[in-house]
């Protein structure tokens, strides 16, 4: 009999917690709309104690994709963090509060100061608060695999006792091995299906030591039932386990696990193509599943092996993890069958014809300019179009632009346009992107740092697209931008402008307008 496994994408809550990883509330619904196409079946979508932006984020993404998909978010076993758990994910048809709380020696006497009584005593009302509020809890005894076992066990009891329904086991600092690790899981496994047998067993682990993966997936053999992952192994320092790479070998090793999740393993691509779009950060090349070699064949053998028989040299064929749907490209020369049929899929509603009209105008614009339009283009169009004015106006956009090199004084020109304001300025710099990118700062009057620069050639197409990816800081807070374009130039502008853009609507959502009236 094969046995479901439970499958938590915490990209956007542990993920989003590496610098340069951070999401706006918009980009954060679109990627949970990508979670809820892949089916998850839970998705930690961020900790909304920590801001008031995180906490609309989660709030927004338990309204529009709760209601098929489990919507969790992290709290410390501290009342307020738990009041604000509950009050963003309480839209959603299935809300699951979860506490995480230290259980080493290490966190019980570095962390907190207290007697380890006490620590388990804070868990304990922290699980009893937040039944008060939903049926749903599950408890985190952060650092479990530093923790001395039988004050582990104690603590795991008393939270089950006081109300808990999951119980995850993390790895937190990535310092498990997967003997040591599978071991604790299936002590666990026994007393808890001894103690009760409907309380899920759960693991968490960290890629410090590169054995995130292989822990995940000792542990599973063990008894866990449930999986926190996240796409590309995003997360704190070395990452978490990579969804796709459990997912995968729970599909290619069948018969070794006999486990099976609910994931569409034909997204597990498009997902992190996504992932790595919205944040900046690439995957390395030969990543397991996602990355650009992981279905290349370049040696004379094993392409004469594949000609032969695929079998030779591919345990799993590209089309499985969903490498053919990324080629679905729109460009100027398509029709309003197919954008429409994009605008779908991604979710949208298309009914009112006078505004598509007005999408499929602005869509001909950007397939002009841009000449290969992918979903995440798409997704940006419709929500840029239905978004309120008021946050429109603050955006800047790239009007024109002139930059003139030469090794003495590069020079820059700008127009941005933010509402119906025009601002032109000039300057020089100590190369063209530098003379670019001070102009654009004069202008928009902000202080902007710029971190890191980076421009990488796509080859897909006849057009050479040059794609930037940046990292600026502004008020102490790191925001990614990107840009794709056939002028490297004008792909740095629009990198640059798509960051301070994202640090914009990140104030407007930390402070709201105030509404009139
Ligand atoms: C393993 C993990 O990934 S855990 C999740 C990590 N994620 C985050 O930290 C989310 C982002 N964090 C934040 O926004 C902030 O740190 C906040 C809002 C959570 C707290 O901010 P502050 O109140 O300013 O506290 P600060 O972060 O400086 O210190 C943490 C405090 O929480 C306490 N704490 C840490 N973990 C826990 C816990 N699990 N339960 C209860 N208290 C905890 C610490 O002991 C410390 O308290 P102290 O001031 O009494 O020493
Ligand atoms: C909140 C918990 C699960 C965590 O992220 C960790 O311990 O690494």
């Amino acid at each position: 009999m094969s046995r479901k496994i439970i499958v938590l994408d915490t990209t956007l809550r542990d993920g989003e917690q590496v610098p340069g990883a951070k999401l706006n509330v918009q980009q954060k619904v679109e990627f949970a709309q990508q979670l809820k196409r892949l089916q998850v079946d839970i998705i930690e979508a961020g900790f909304p104690a920590s801001s008031a932006g995180d906490f609309q984020a989660v709030q927004e993404i338990a309204r529009s994709v709760g209601d098929t998909v489990s919507i969790t978010a992290l709290a410390r076993a501290v009342k307020g963090d738990i009041d604000a758990v509950y009050e963003s994910i309480k839209l959603a048809q299935n809300p699951l509060i979860h506490i995480v709380l230290g259980t080493s020696d290490i966190h019980v006497e570095k962390k907190f100061s207290r007697s380890k009584d006490a620590v388990m005593e804070m868990g304990v009302e922290a699980v009893k608060y937040a039944k008060t509020l939903l049926p749903n809890v599950q408890y985190s005894t952060e650092d479990a695999s530093r923790s001395e076992f039988e004050y582990l066990w104690k603590t795991i009891e008393a939270v089950i006792k006081a109300g808990a329904t999951m119980i995850n086991v993390p790895d937190t600092v990535g310092y498990a091995v997967p003997d040591e690790f599978g071991e604790m899981i299936r002590k666990l496994n026994e007393r808890m299906k001894n103690l009760n047998p409907d309380v899920i067993l759960s693991v968490h682990c960290h890629n410090d030591l590169g054995l995130a993966t292989a822990n995940t997936l000792s542990a599973i053999k063990n008894g866990a039932d449930k999986v926190e992952v996240t796409i590309n192994g995003l997360g704190e320092r070395a990452g978490n386990t990579s969804l796709e790479e459990v997912i995968m070998a729970l599909k290619v090793r069948e018969n070794s696990f006999h486990c099976h999740t609910n994931i569409k393993s034909t997204e597990l691509l498009r997902t992190s193509r996504l992932l790595t779009y919205l944040t900046g950060l690439d995957v390395q090349v030969n990543k397991a599943i996602t990355g650009d070699n992981a279905f290349a064949h370049s040696s004379g053998i094993h392409q004469d092996g594949l000609l032969k028989d695929k079998q030779v040299y591919e345990i799993m064929s590209p089309e499985e993890v969903g490498a053919e749907s990324m080629e679905l490209i729109l460009t100027a020369r398509s029709g309003r069958h197919a954008f429409k049929n994009a605008v779908e899929k991604l979710g949208f509603d298309t009914s009112d014809a006078a505004e598509f009209e007005v999408l499929f105008d602005k869509f001909l614009t950007l397939a002009d300019s841009k000449k290969e339009v992918y979903d995440h283009d798409v997704f940006y169009l419709v929500t840029n179009h239905r978004t309120l004015d008021v946050s429109n106006n603050h955006l800047y956009e790239l009007e024109s632009f002139q930059v003139i090199t030469n090794d003495q004084t590069p020079t820059a020109t700008v127009s941005l346009k933010k509402g119906t304001e025009i601002l032109t300025g000039s300057a020089v710099g100590d190369g063209p992107i530098d003379a670019l990118y001070s102009v654009i700062k004069n202008l928009i009057g902000h202080d902007v740092q710029l971190k890191d620069y980076k421009i990488s050639s796509l080859s897909r197409g006849k057009e050479a697209i040059g794609r930037v990816n940046i990292r600026i800081e502004h008020n102490g807070n790191v925001y990614s931008g990107r840009a794709m374009d056939t002028d490297i130039i004008k792909a740095s502008a629009l990198a640059f402008l798509n960051g301070i853009n994202g640090a914009v609507l990140d104030a407007a959502q930390e402070c709201p307008t105030p509404v009139q009236g």
